[in-house]
């Protein structure tokens, strides 16, 4: 059951270049999260921009009612976001969508992150760690100051494994190559993925030829965010057959070989 309710900022700083980290207090969201899904965001007071944007839960404390966003300023939207200030008031629609599938405990699990995808997979690793699972995070950015995350999924003790575009730090190189050389899939029961789409593709291309389980987050544009208007319309094959679903309400989290790559 979702919620729509006016959550307080309680802290919003620069993290990385165009990258902002927001903590809000919004009990009732905390408290239903689950790793993978999203609130609907309004980001102005004003009725400008129109429409809600969708950002991921990237970690929440439940005893504390609060949730945090990590996002990339890239338009009018999440450009407003970034201008709130602790005190103010942001509208938030949630928790919304089909998270993660969750493994067993005490599994060996992959996470693979490319840039502001690495926002939904810290409460993933939050969650994992509880579970006791052994995790190694993959995790690609640009360059150096682009890395996001590593050093809270270093706290939660995961293995961080760092490539960057131009070997700024850690290997040099996109993640997807990285994974295609030195994972070893047969002791991973599980791969997450959440980045650009090439990236995501390549991961999910990877895990198909391995034969081995996987879900990937889809990050499309969204309307209503609750599968009325089917603006978020992703292709998925199941059992052979190509149907529509709505990633706001059916995912974002699909299964990685069902998502039909354009
Ligand atoms: C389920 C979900 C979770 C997301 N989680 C995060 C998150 O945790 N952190 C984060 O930084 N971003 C996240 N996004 C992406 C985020 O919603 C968009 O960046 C945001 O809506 C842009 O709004 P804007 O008004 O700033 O930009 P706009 O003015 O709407 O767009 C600026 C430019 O970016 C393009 N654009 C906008 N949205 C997308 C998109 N979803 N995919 C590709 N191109 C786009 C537009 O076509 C345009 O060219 C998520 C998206 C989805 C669907
Ligand atoms: S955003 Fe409206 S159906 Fe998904």
């Amino acid at each position: 059951m979702s919620k729509v309710l006016d959550a307080k900022v309680l802290a919003v700083y620069q993290v990385a270049p165009e990258t902002y980290y927001m903590e809000l207090e919004a009990p009732d969201i905390a408290r239903l999260a689950v790793p993978g899904q999203f609130v609907h965001v309004r980001c102005s007071e004003t009725q400008e921009p129109l429409l809600r944007r969708p950002l991921s839960i990237h970690m929440v404390s439940r005893p504390k009612g609060v949730l945090a966003l990590l996002f990339r300023v890239i338009g009018k939207g999440t450009e407003m976001l970034a201008q709130r200030q602790p005190g103010d008031l942001v509208n938030l629609m949630g928790p919304l969508g089909r998270g993660f599938t969750l493994p067993l405990p005490g599994s060996r699990v992959a996470v693979a992150a490319g840039g502001i995808g690495a926002a939904p997979l810290v409460f993933l690793v939050q969650e994992l760690a509880n579970m006791k699972c052994q995790i190694t995070v993959y995790l690609g950015a640009k360059d150096k100051k682009s890395v996001l995350c590593d050093g809270q999924f270093e706290q939660m003790d995961a293995e961080v494994v760092i490539a960057t575009d131009d070997g700024s730090l850690g290997w040099q190189g996109n993640v997807t190559d990285f994974m295609g050389r030195h994972m070893d899939w047969r002791r991973t029961a599980m791969t997450y993925v959440c980045g650009p789409k090439p990236m995501m593709q390549g991961v999910a291309a990877l895990l198909a030829e391995a034969d081995v389980p996987g879900e990937v987050s889809l990050e499309e544009h969204m309307g209503c965010g609750v599968g009325a208007c089917l603006s978020c319309a992703v292709k998925i094959s199941h059992h052979g057959k190509v149907t529509n679903k709505r990633a706001c309400a059916d995912g974002p989290v699909f299964p990685s070989w069902q998502v039909v790559w354009d």
